[in-house]
């Protein structure tokens, strides 16, 4: 089938490159020349595993092409994907901007049938909105076309992407046109082979799917932060109370783990939309109230740790802190909302140092921050260790689980670990002298 795919971000280049791996040919279409250039010579903008080599091999064989001409794209695909970003605005709703002005490209340029299918996360009801623009456009030209308008949410996690996108817990597909239906089915048959994983509802519905998703992980995740809190001033250990839940089927392990916040680009920005779509219909969603505000907190948590061990935010001052982990998870390069922002802002604005290192997103932090006198980016991880007052671990890289600490204790100044992820067994480490603070580990720190 023939494709085309606005956005070439995280979810548009990878759900091109996917397709054009099973054998559909994609065009994407992006605004950004720059990118469009570099991934024309397969050069990937963005660290996903495993994402390089199906864009070069498929870009060679001409399956997988990139263009910055919309009226190309349009002309070129039977389906259309809206897969560009919806970025918080200012008061918290989804910022839809870039879901119109593609609609408004399709409705410019079409001319025969399309299906239009929504990628990008949006608010309930943006399908009537893209619907309108489409036929806005469609009206202005005279034309009397048909085109369908499809809801069809991504569930790829960061660091992930490529195996989640190429072997989906479920296919949500948001229409109620049965030809939207059977091109959906033809266009996933490669991705549904082992058992039918497509779930076809109404548009609105599929739209709340990815929300509702989105805010139920983050709700455990605040969930279990509230509970590392608690057990902190209870002098219980989170890490046992994760597992004893986590047994109880009902519950499971997975998605539990507390820690120094959640960040990346969509939790934070999906819980306040829906938060605010609640009270565009007149609803208080309290519950994803409190979920934001336990993940706004928690991401300071290593902050009030640190202070506490110090006796408070002005003796940090000279200090310098030896940073792991950078990304707001491990697996990608990507810092947007990522824990470590907040405590290395925090660690400066006290007057202190950080000499950080992170296996892939020194580039991107190099970009964010720039270059200053505060901030050391380090080539390896135990270079960022020398010399430094403490070590903070702010994501669970791989490659962090096992160091030698013998060694850490000859390159620190102070044996300290602040373990935002909690990696590290406390119990190990006070045996052989380590001062050791994890999130929700009462055992290991002072109680209040
Ligand atoms: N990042 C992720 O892991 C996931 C993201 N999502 C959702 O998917 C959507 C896209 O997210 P990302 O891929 O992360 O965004 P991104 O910010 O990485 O990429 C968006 C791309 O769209 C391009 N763009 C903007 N306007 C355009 C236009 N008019 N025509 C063509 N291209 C245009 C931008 O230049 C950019 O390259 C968002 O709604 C997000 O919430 C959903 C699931 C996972
Ligand atoms: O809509 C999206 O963009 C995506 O958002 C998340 O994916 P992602 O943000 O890439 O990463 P996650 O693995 O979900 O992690 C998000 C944050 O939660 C944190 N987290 C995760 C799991 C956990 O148990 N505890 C915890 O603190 C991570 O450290 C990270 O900061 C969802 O997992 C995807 O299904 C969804 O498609």
């Amino acid at each position: 089938m023939k494709i085309t795919i606005f956005g070439t971000g995280y979810v548009g280049l990878v759900t091109g490159a996917c397709l054009a791996e099973v054998g559909h040919n994609v065009l994407c279409v992006d605004v950004d020349q720059g990118k469009v250039e570099r991934l024309k010579q397969g050069i990937i903008p963005i660290y996903e595993p495993g994402l390089e080599p199906i864009v070069r091999e498929n870009h060679a064989s001409g399956r997988l092409a990139f263009t910055t001409d919309a009226a190309e794209g349009v002309a070129f695909g039977d389906i259309q994907f809206i897969a560009v970003g919806t970025p918080p605005d200012e008061d918290g709703s989804a910022d839809l901007q870039y879901v119109r002005a593609v609609a408004r490209s399709i409705g410019a340029h079409m001319t025969t049938s399309k299906v239009v299918v929504n990628k990008s996360t949006v608010p309930v009801g943006t399908g009537d909105q893209v619907r309108a623009e489409v036929q806005g456009q469609l009206d202005q030209r005279g034309l009397s076309l048909t085109f369908d308008v499809v809801s069809n949410p991504e569930f790829l996690k960061e660091g992930a992407a490529v195996n989640d996108f190429m072997k989906p817990d479920r296919i949500i597909v948001g229409t109620t046109d049965p030809h939207s239906e059977r091109l959906m089915r033809e266009l996933y048959a490669p991705f549904n082979r082992n058992h039918d994983r497509m779930l076809v509802m109404d548009l609105r519905s599929a739209e709340l799917t990815k929300y509702a998703a989105n805010a139920m992980l983050a709700t455990k995740i605040s969930f279990m932060n509230e509970l590392a809190n608690l057990a902190e001033r209870l002098g219980a250990d989170i890490e046992q109370v994760r597992i004893g839940i986590g047994s109880d089927p009902r519950i499971g392990y997975h998605f539990i783990y507390p820690g120094c916040g959640y960040g990346g680009s969509c939790f934070p920005k999906d819980v306040q939309a829906l938060h605010r779509t609640a009270r565009e219909v007149g609803y208080e969603a309290t519950l994803l109230d409190a979920v934001e505000a336990v993940n706004n907190r928690q991401k300071s948590r290593l902050i009030d740790l640190i202070q506490r061990h110090y006796g408070g935010a002005a003796a940090l001052a000279g200090k310098t802190f030896a940073l792991w982990g950078l990304a707001f998870k491990p697996n990608t390069d990507d810092m947007r909302a990522a824990p470590s922002r907040v405590v290395m802002e925090a660690l400066w604005a006290a007057g202190a140092r950080v000499q950080a290192f992170d296996p892939e997103a020194m580039e991107e932090t190099q970009r964010i921050y720039g270059q200053r006198d505060d901030l050391m980016l380090c080539g390896t991880r135990d270079a960022a260790l020398k010399g430094a007052d403490a070590l903070i671990v702010c994501t669970e890289w791989k490659s962090f689980r096992a160091p030698d600490f013998a060694l850490m204790a000859e390159s620190l100044r102070e044996k300290t670990i602040f373990d935002g992820r909690n990696v590290y067994d406390p119990q190990r480490l006070a045996e052989q002298g380590w001062r050791y603070y994890g999130i929700g580990r009462g055992l290991s720190v002072d109680r209040p």
